[in-house]
């Protein structure tokens, strides 16, 4: 019915498609409690590395679901570009990239190297989440794999405000935790240029535009979920199984 509706709409120019876009950073994990505590000092050290733990899942996953992306795009000039995300993310021509960069961040938080690898903090609703962002950029097309990577529009901000205002909150934090922040500043900056040019080029229709923006919003649900597991975890008390046991008894992953 809505569709109907929508497919008789004209479509939106590039500039209305770009704003209704940005207006989505609205509903950016920014605005999740979890992330607002981190920003206003309240978390306490283990909600922090908690959170640092958890998002080493999404670290690592990340050049999975770009590589995914690649394996479905037949265009060789986006791939050149496209390659770049890997690169910054596994590390090329003596930069250690942004896995090795969230290990640092990990270490400075207090966690160490092998508990970080283990996975054994990542919770199966972040797992999950995460899992269900790299599988969409599998059976995507690869054009509506890689508009899904626009919540880094909302990004630069959010790193720019850990770095901010986490030293002053988180006293004990490592100053070496912070250069993958740092990086994120001018990676994704570059990142969302190419991702957006792609985006208005290839959505043209009004339905094609709605359903990109219903694409960017599951990739918010991804964000947002995440928080959500991790509230559970470490605000409620609440992890998986908790009225059975204090250990961690999650399952790792089965394809990685
Ligand atoms: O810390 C964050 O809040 C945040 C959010 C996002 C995002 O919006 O997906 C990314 C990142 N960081 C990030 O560091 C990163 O490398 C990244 C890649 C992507 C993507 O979808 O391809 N998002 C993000």
């Amino acid at each position: 019915m809505n569709a109907q509706v929508n497919e008789a709409l004209p479509p939106m120019s590039r500039d209305e498609f770009e704003q209704a876009l940005r207006a989505k950073s609205a509903f950016y994990h920014t605005q999740h409690p979890y992330h607002v505590a981190m920003y206003n000092g309240s978390c306490t050290k283990e909600q922090i590395q908690g959170w640092v733990a958890n998002r080493f899942y999404y670290q690592i996953s990340i050049p999975v679901k770009d590589a995914a992306i690649m394996a479905n795009c037949p265009d060789r000039d986006v791939r050149r570009h496209w390659v770049q995300r890997v690169l910054d993310h596994d590390g090329y021509d003596g930069a250690v990239g942004g896995i090795e960069a969230w290990l640092q961040l990990g270490e400075a938080v207090g966690l160490t190297r092998e508990e970080i690898l283990s996975q054994e903090h990542v919770l199966p609703g972040v797992r999950f989440a995460v899992d269900a962002y790299v599988n969409f950029a599998r059976r995507a097309t690869w054009q509506e794999a890689a508009s899904s990577s626009l919540t880094e529009l909302f990004a630069p901000t959010i790193h720019q405000n850990r770095l901010d205002s986490w030293p002053g909150h988180y006293p004990w934090i490592k100053e070496e935790g912070y250069q993958y922040f740092r990086n994120r500043l001018t990676e994704a900056r570059r990142d969302v240029v190419h991702g957006l040019e792609i985006t208005l080029e290839h959505y043209t229709t009004r339905e094609q535009q709605e359903r990109m923006l219903n694409i960017l919003q599951f990739k918010l649900d991804v964000l947002w979920s995440m928080l959500d597991a991790m509230t559970m975890a470490y605000e409620m008390a609440r992890p998986p199984y908790h009225t059975v046991t204090d250990e961690k008894v999650y399952h790792k992953g089965l394809f990685s």
